[in-house]
């Protein structure tokens, strides 16, 4: 199995890297190696950009490029949820279910972005979670630190689609904002599939505070 990646020339770094980018981002791939998962499959092509200086990375199944509605999934670092089987959040579960859902179609891609925390960091994160434990919901915790609820941009994220060369996708999430995130930066979203998992009682509360307030489709 291949990965096409869009012409070498996008992957030269100009004396200005972001000069002639109408999105003001340059991402260039890196490496793509074989990467067998209990999932399937899967190679890992790692991307390196000039924003965020983050080592953000795709793995992919099948031929992708060239597709039109390919089954994608992005999704944000958490390594509480995705690591440690933490049950305060719903992510390591819906990276399970992508990955699961991904292996079973001919080609998909899951882009894992390092934007732990919604883009304030682990340590931070973990700030947040300590005034939840004193009783704040999670955007409260946010503001009371000083961020507002969600830092993420997808500008980095439609850069690595565009280099694995994919048409258009098929988008597996909950959250409208990334959806307007990922169109906003030019990437033609076919559908929008939302991603289930089995609430427990360590995550309720925060999944009903991203239905309420950070308007996500649950
Ligand atoms: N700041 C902060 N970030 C959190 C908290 N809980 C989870 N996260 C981060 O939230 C990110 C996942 O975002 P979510 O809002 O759960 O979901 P989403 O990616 O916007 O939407 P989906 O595509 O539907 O999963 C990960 O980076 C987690 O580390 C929290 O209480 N505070
Ligand atoms: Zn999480």
């Amino acid at each position: 199995m291949s990965i096409k990646l869009k012409s070498a020339a996008n992957f030269v770094q100009p004396p200005n890297p972001s000069a002639n980018d109408p999105l003001n981002v340059h991402v260039e791939h890196f490496a793509t190696a074989e990467l067998p998962t209990r999932y399937g499959k899967f190679r890992i092509v790692a991307f390196k950009n000039d924003i965020d200086g983050k080592d953000h990375v795709a793995v992919v199944h099948g031929d992708v490029a060239g597709k039109r509605g390919v089954l994608t999934r992005i999704h944000s670092e958490c390594l509480t949820g995705d690591v440690f089987g933490s049950l305060k959040c719903d992510c390591g579960p819906q990276l399970n279910a992508a990955l699961e859902e991904i292996a079973e179609q001919d080609a998909g891609i899951i882009l894992y972005m390092r934007q732990e925390g919604r883009g304030i960091g682990l340590a931070n994160k973990i700030k947040a979670y300590s005034l939840q434990d004193q009783g704040m919901d999670t955007v409260e915790a946010n503001e009371h630190l000083g961020f507002d609820d969600d830092l993420r941009d997808y500008s980095i994220s439609a850069k690595m689609l565009e280099l694995l060369g994919v048409e258009s996708i098929v988008l597996m999430t909950n959250n409208p904002s990334k959806v307007d995130g990922l169109e906003e930066a030019g990437i033609v979203i076919d559908e929008r599939r939302p991603i289930k998992t089995i609430p427990n009682p360590h995550n309720y509360n925060y999944l009903e505070t991203k239905r309420t307030k950070s308007g996500h489709l649950l």
